[in-house]
């Protein structure tokens, strides 16, 4: 039985030009009122995280920054360490033309920038360095691999009394692979990468919002 919904935000709860989504706003909002929870699961920082939750209305836990930063009832953590993602990154500055994304300076576990290079490329110059890669299709994150989505979604759920069987979780990208990994039902929607496709029990018919829309009223409204 489906007792939470966790949601990613950038191209799964907003369209491909980061815009929200009305339809998935009202799902989320409709699952909230059904005594459903939703969990925002993100590569965003905490203080973007937390004003989403506040302004669409969510009350489950909030993972941030790709499992680097939760805040759950216990209050918040930094799990990820930002020190071996800076080290790379400062040493990929000296090769690459590369500039951080908006926020950086809040950014506390890990390092964003825009997608101007090739990620194999960052990943090739990245390679003897202790860090993950990841392409969102929005930014390109250096992030600490002891922490990912799911691992920290895992603490947040049991920080609120549900288990990870019990999560239907909605991502769209390569970020989302270990998020959904964890969860009980795992949705991709139409626009995700195929390697997120391959690993969902349901892919949606529709694209972004709507195909939260379309997987929260298949399986839990
Ligand atoms: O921060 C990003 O690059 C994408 O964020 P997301 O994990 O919510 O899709
Ligand atoms: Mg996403």
């Amino acid at each position: 039985m489906i007792k939470a919904v966790a949601v990613d935000v950038d191209g799964t709860i907003t369209d491909g030009k980061r815009r929200l989504c009305c339809s998935a706003i009202e799902s989320i909002r409709a699952a909230e009122e059904l005594g459903i929870p939703v969990i925002i699961v993100t590569g965003n920082i905490l203080p973007v995280t937390k004003t989403l939750s506040i302004f669409i209305g969510t009350s489950g836990g909030l993972v941030a920054e790709n499992g680097g930063v939760i805040e759950s009832s216990r209050g918040r953590m930094v799990l990820g360490d930002i020190q071996k993602c800076q080290e790379a990154y400062e040493f990929l500055k000296t090769k690459q033309p590369i500039e951080k994304v908006d926020f950086s300076d809040q950014r506390v576990s890990e390092i964003a920038f825009y997608r101007t290079l090739p990620v194999n490329l960052i990943k090739d110059t990245l390679k003897d360095f202790d860090v993950k890669i990841y392409d969102t299709k929005f930014a390109l994150h250096i992030t600490d691999p002891a922490v990912d989505k799911g691992t920290s979604l895992v603490r947040v759920a049991g920080d609120m009394g549900i288990l990870p069987e019990e999560i239907l979780a909605v991502g769209d990208s390569e970020n989302d692979l270990e998020f959904l990994k964890v969860a009980g039902l795992k949705v991709a929607v139409a626009n995700a990468a195929p390697e997120l496709k391959a690993s969902a029990d349901y892919v949606t018919q529709k694209p972004y919002g709507d195909g939260v829309k379309e997987a929260l009223e298949r399986f839990v409204l």
